[in-house]
């Protein structure tokens, strides 16, 4: 089984697979004569397809334990998906280069607490990964007509593993 051990989530690593979603970093100004913060359009909402409209969801998402047995992997042709977590808690997000229509090598990236993701349009991604315990998070993708979900089995599972203990 080949071992894809977790690396931090960071913008340049992940820009080939859509955006990270952070405070951190993020150009801000003030607005409400100055009673507010407003940390201005984060990432690319991408919606496309017949009468594509976007959604505005929760998951509350229970935990995997690691080492992760990495089996599958999905993409949305139709639009792109964002998770932000509602506490500040790690999460793991598995995402793989496209190669003629099949995944290449997964990359899982460990987010730091307070770090959403937005997955670009038909980006082979693993599903929702909570680490540790049932968690909430607010999800923008895309609704409307046709089949928004492609999954690619792998004939061997990958096993995911945390490169440094983070829950005791
Ligand atoms: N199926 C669904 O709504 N969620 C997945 O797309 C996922 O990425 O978790
Ligand atoms: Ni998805």
């Amino acid at each position: 089984m080949t071992i894809i051990t977790t690396e931090p989530l960071t913008r340049d690593a992940f820009a080939p697979f859509g955006q990270v979603i952070s405070i951190e970093g993020s150009a801000h100004y003030l607005i409400n004569s100055g009673k507010t913060e407003r940390y201005n359009d984060l990432a690319k909402v991408e919606l496309g397809g017949a009468h594509a409209r976007p959604m505005i969801s929760i998951f509350r998402g229970q935990p995997y334990a690691m080492p992760l047995e990495l089996g599958m992997v999905e993409r949305h042709p139709f639009g792109s998906q964002a998770f932000f977590p509602l506490a500040p808690r790690p999460f793991l997000v598995i995402v793989a280069p496209d190669h003629g229509g099949t995944p290449g090598m997964p990359r899982a990236f460990l987010t730091a607490p307070g770090q959403g993701v937005n997955i670009a349009m038909n980006t082979w991604h693993g599903v929702l990964t909570p680490l540790d315990e049932v968690s909430d998070f607010l999800v923008v993708d895309r609704g409307g007509d046709g089949n928004n979900l492609e999954e690619y089995f792998f004939e061997t599972p990958y096993r995911v593993e945390l490169a440094n203990p983070i829950f005791t």
